[in-house]
């Protein structure tokens, strides 16, 4: 009941944060390239509680639409062009979240005007382009320009949480599956244009293919299987993708994702099963006879890992072997544990780190941008090497499913 009455509250103070914010004397001031549906959840509400952050402008191809959105939303300027917002002086931190066959181009031409930038997911259409962005020599400039991939899952306790009861080089197998309820996109939404970089697996495959990398500690050595079913737009652009991968060390993981998933599958998780290793009894907090060792073999769920903050369960399930030393037949004695864990702020995981129980992934993720771009430490990142990684996996993907890479831009900066 308690827990009912948590999940309540934090999801009505989500949409309703509690208390007034004063801003900053010269906070950051953001603008967004195009009026895009996930600007309001992904910066406009979690800058409402950020002091440091104020959202400044909006472009639009219409001058109208930004009008109206900046206007909805409490947006100060309406500009004409994306290029009217890299131009605005007043502007230090640009958000893109155009279709994904756009990012680098803007990305770079964001950067080359010297603002810092928080790059929608997936940030590249394939590792080419990822080479090109992230190892671009403005990045490694002095006062160089911050660059982020908003994969904003990883900046949420309960994601720091669920790592710490992993261990990479232990992991044997895992899956990470995501849906969109079949609802939810239109038919010729930009997910289903290869034009502009679509495809299930650019969208959705972005979160499965990262947490993989992240559970593995590796990006895959090989795709050995990837299946997929095509939109009704354009044939090259998967609706659906089930793709398996080989890790080194033999390490097995799995995906999927469906941008029209049917009604019962709402929640995207993961499984994970680590080898059977050899544990001291002090981590299971128990004592064990002289001559005897004991193994662990364990099991590990994260329900709503891509939006922890509405709700989430991690789910560790330990089995439990007491053998005599030497002796890999006889099992002395077996038992399992279980335990379930959530983690909404940090304060749940132990650690001293700013956030409420109703930040978001996204709020959480302002926090880190903000710090790193003010020369702040940072706890959480999405590093250039994790950004190429996800490209990797993705690429792997799409060359084993025959449908081959996301189109690579043609825009280069001028020197
Ligand atoms: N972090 C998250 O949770 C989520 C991230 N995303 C990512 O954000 C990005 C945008 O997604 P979403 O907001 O759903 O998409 P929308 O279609 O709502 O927004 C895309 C924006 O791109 C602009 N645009 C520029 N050129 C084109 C073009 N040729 N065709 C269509 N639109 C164009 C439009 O801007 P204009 O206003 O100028 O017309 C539009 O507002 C994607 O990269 C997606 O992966 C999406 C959803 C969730
Ligand atoms: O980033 C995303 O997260 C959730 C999905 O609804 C959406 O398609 C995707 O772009």
């Amino acid at each position: 009941m308690a827990g009912l009455f948590d999940m309540a509250k934090r999801n009505w103070q989500i949409r309703n944060p509690p208390g007034v914010v004063t801003k900053t004397a010269e906070p950051l001031r953001f603008g967004i390239l195009g009026a895009a549906d996930i600007a309001p959840n992904a910066l406009i509400s979690p800058a409402k509680t950020h002091p440091d952050v104020v959202v400044y402008a909006v472009a639009a191809r219409d001058r109208g639409k930004a009008q109206s959105y900046a206007q909805k939303h409490g947006i100060t300027e309406a500009k004409a062009t994306y290029q009217d917002v890299l131009d605005d002086p007043m502007i230090d931190c640009v958000y893109i979240p155009l279709p994904n066959g756009l990012h680098f181009e803007w990305a770079l031409r964001a950067l080359q005007a010297g603002k810092h930038v928080l790059l929608e997911k997936p940030s590249v259409n394939n590792t080419e382009e990822a080479k090109m962005l992230f190892h671009h020599k403005l990045l490694s400039a002095p006062k160089a320009p911050v660059l982020l991939e908003a994969a904003h899952y990883l900046f949420h306790p309960a994601w720091t949480k669920f790592m710490t009861l992993i261990t990479p080089s232990e992991v044997e197998s895992a899956k990470a599956v995501i849906w969109v309820p079949m609802w939810q996109l239109s038919t010729d939404d930009i997910r289903y244009r290869y034009d502009l970089g679509g495809g299930a697996l650019m969208d959705l495959g972005a979160y499965t293919a990262s947490a993989l990398v992240h559970i593995f500690g590796a990006v895959a050595e090989e795709c050995e299987e990837c299946v997929t079913e095509p939109g009704s737009f354009d044939a090259r652009c998967d609706r659906l993708y089930r793709a398996k991968y080989i890790f080194p060390g033999g390490g097995r993981g799995e995906m999927e994702g469906d941008l029209s998933a049917p009604l019962d599958r709402l929640s995207p998780d993961i499984h994970v099963s680590h080898r059977s290793v050899s544990v001291s009894p002090d981590v299971a907090g128990v004592q064990i006879p002289e001559g005897h060792e004991m193994y662990r073999t364990r099991k590990v769920k994260f329900g709503t890992f891509v939006q922890p903050a509405y709700m989430h369960s991690i789910t560790v399930d330990d089995s439990y072997e007491l053998r005599l030393i030497g002796d890999t037949s006889g099992i002395v004695k077996s038992w399992t544990e279980r335990q379930t864990i959530k983690a909404y702020t940090f304060r749940d995981t132990g650690a001293e780190q700013a956030g409420e129980p109703y930040w978001t992934t996204y709020r959480y993720m302002l926090e880190q941008f903000v710090d790193e771009v003010r020369g702040k430490t940072v706890k959480q990142w999405v590093t250039a090497e994790d950004s190429m990684n996800t490209a990797r996996m993705l690429d792997m993907a799409y060359t084993r499913s025959g449908l081959g890479l996301r189109k690579t831009s043609e825009y280069r900066l001028k020197a």
